[in-house]
């Protein structure tokens, strides 16, 4: 990677002598640098406040003092950017100091200006090298964090750039939505991205532990606090210090625990039960709801101060029916999962597919328990199921309501001959507009020629009679990325 990559680098001049100043200014400047000088360490520290820098040159005798030992302890503090250290003093042990606080080099004045240009080409390059570096690797540890939470609607693509520019703060956030939308999978994508990642994630679902336990759940106690507490425990909230607290279902919390908790809130302290000494908490607050808060609020069953402290940024969860197109990939994804999940020494490994009209029953329904609903469903037909092929009649043992319109779907062959087959007997299914049955039909051909073709593109495209680029447009367009990258 080579110089000219990047964008003109900016070089930071520290020297009290205005002509060595203005010369080596105008040598950087001809080199290709953008340069600013300061007279000194006041001047300097103001530039540096103000804009970014990719090296400091630094003059050791500053005044007031002129004391090479002086400048050097602010070499610490300079250590953003690369820095050269321009001294008169040709001394070892300076040179060697410097280094050891930090400094990338040493030039001896009078500078000779070829070796300023090597020295300072090096320390820019390495500066800008590491810039890089770190880039990449927040973006690719992005994905990873976020891939957890899949889906290809317009609502999952802005929850997760909302999730990309919160989880680095140090905001509250309150994740709302319907049951089973993805809500803790959401709040944990958070902390995978948060600058206290490596801290723990707890979580707390308020609705299922006893209003009478959650105290001493979150708080802790000490040793005699009440009949059997026979030695201290540590609480939920000590345990999550230094990392994210996830309150789920915080619309269930009691009234008298939603005031403890404001107090935590407010202060970043709290008390264990039974106990006299204060314990000071650091963590960052993720709650969610499927609850509407604000009528909570009116109804008297949710305080309104707490309210607002949990608020921060709220993100809200759709329901799977107002984004059908996640299904399919959501689909695949469950597949690829239970595939994996599969135990050792049986069918270890084996693939898992959708007859196409198993595919269409999926893809045509209406989902009101939302992705888990889909999920749970997707488990067990695929339980009940037999040779790793999910067929409709599998569902129909399972689910009385599976026959009608898509039963007619299928016809001989269909699940495992030409996927064309399947439209033959398409009918038109109640409650969808044509638009959405020709769409659930497309992703069902497009998915089973591939599930056929292993994955193969190719092949694939030539069974469903398109151009391979015509595939690949189709296949972005339903977010059936996975399913076509196996091979080609
Ligand atoms: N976008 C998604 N991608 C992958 N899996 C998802 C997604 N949304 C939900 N799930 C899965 O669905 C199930 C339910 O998700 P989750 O528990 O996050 O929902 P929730 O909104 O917190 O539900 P509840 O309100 O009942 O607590 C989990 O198994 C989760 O892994």
């Amino acid at each position: 990677m080579s110089l000219e990559r990047f964008e003109v680098a900016r070089i930071l001049l520290v020297d009290d002598e205005p002509a060595f100043r203005l010369l080596a200014e105008r040598f950087l400047t001809q080199q290709g640098y953008q340069v600013s000088s300061a007279a000194d360490l006041t001047q300097a520290r103001q530039l540096l406040a103000k804009t970014p820098f990719d090296l400091l040159l630094l003059d050791l005798s500053l005044p007031p003092l002129f004391d090479p030992a002086a400048t050097l302890t602010a070499l610490p503090e300079l250590n953003a950017q690369p820095v050269i250290i321009l001294t008169g003093h040709a001394d070892r042990e300076l040179a060697l100091q410097a280094i050891s606080l930090g400094a990338w080099d040493f030039i001896a004045k009078p500078v000779d200006p070829d070796l300023l240009a090597v020295v300072v080409k090096r320390a820019i390059s390495k500066h800008q090298l590491e810039l890089e570096l770190t880039k990449l690797k927040r973006q690719s540890s992005t994905p990873g964090a976020l891939q957890t939470l899949v889906g290809v609607s317009r609502q999952m693509d802005t929850i997760r750039t909302l999730i990309q520019r919160i989880a680095p703060t140090e905001v509250r956030v309150l994740v709302t939505g319907p049951s089973g939308t993805g809500k803790e999978v959401i709040s944990r994508a958070l902390h995978q991205l948060s600058l206290r990642a490596n801290g723990p994630f707890v979580s707390v679902h308020c609705g299922a532990i006893p209003a009478d336990l959650l105290e001493s759940e979150l708080f802790g106690y000490m040793k005699g606090a009440f009949t059997g507490a026979d030695k201290d425990r540590q609480g939920l909230l000590a345990m999550a210090n230094g990392g994210t607290l996830f309150l789920d279902e915080i619309g269930e919390m009691p009234l008298p625990m939603q005031v403890k908790m404001l107090r935590v809130l407010q202060e970043g302290t709290y008390y264990p039960v039974g106990g006299r000494e204060q314990k000071r908490i650091d963590v960052r607050l993720v709650s969610a709801t499927n609850a509407v808060l604000p009528d909570l609020v009116a109804q008297g069953k949710f305080r309104e101060d707490l309210y607002y402290r949990i608020k921060g940024i709220t993100l809200e969860t759709p329901a799977l029916d107002d984004r059908r197109e996640d299904i399919p990939l959501l689909i695949q994804h469950f597949l690829q999962q239970l595939a994996q999940a599969q135990p050792k020494g049986g069918a270890a490994n084996q693939s898992l597919t959708l007859a196409v009209p198993a595919l269409q029953w999926f893809l045509q329904r209406s989902w009101p328990g939302n992705v888990r609903e889909l999920k749970n469903t997707l488990e067990s037909v695929v339980a009940i199921s037999q040779h790793g092929v999910v067929q409709l009649s599998d569902i129909e043992l399972l689910h009385m309501d599976a026959g009608m319109p898509a039963q007619s779907n299928q016809l001989p062959g269909a699940a495992g001959g030409s996927p064309l087959s399947a439209a033959a007997g398409a009918e038109l299914a109640t409650g969808l507009s044509l638009d959405e049955q020709v769409r659930n039909l497309e992703i069902s051909l497009l998915m089973s020629a591939l599930q056929q073709s292993q994955g193969n593109r190719s092949q694939a495209a030539r069974a469903l009679g398109l151009s391979r680029q015509g595939l690949l447009k189709k296949i972005e367009r339903y977010g059936l990325l996975d399913i076509g990258q196996q091979s080609d």
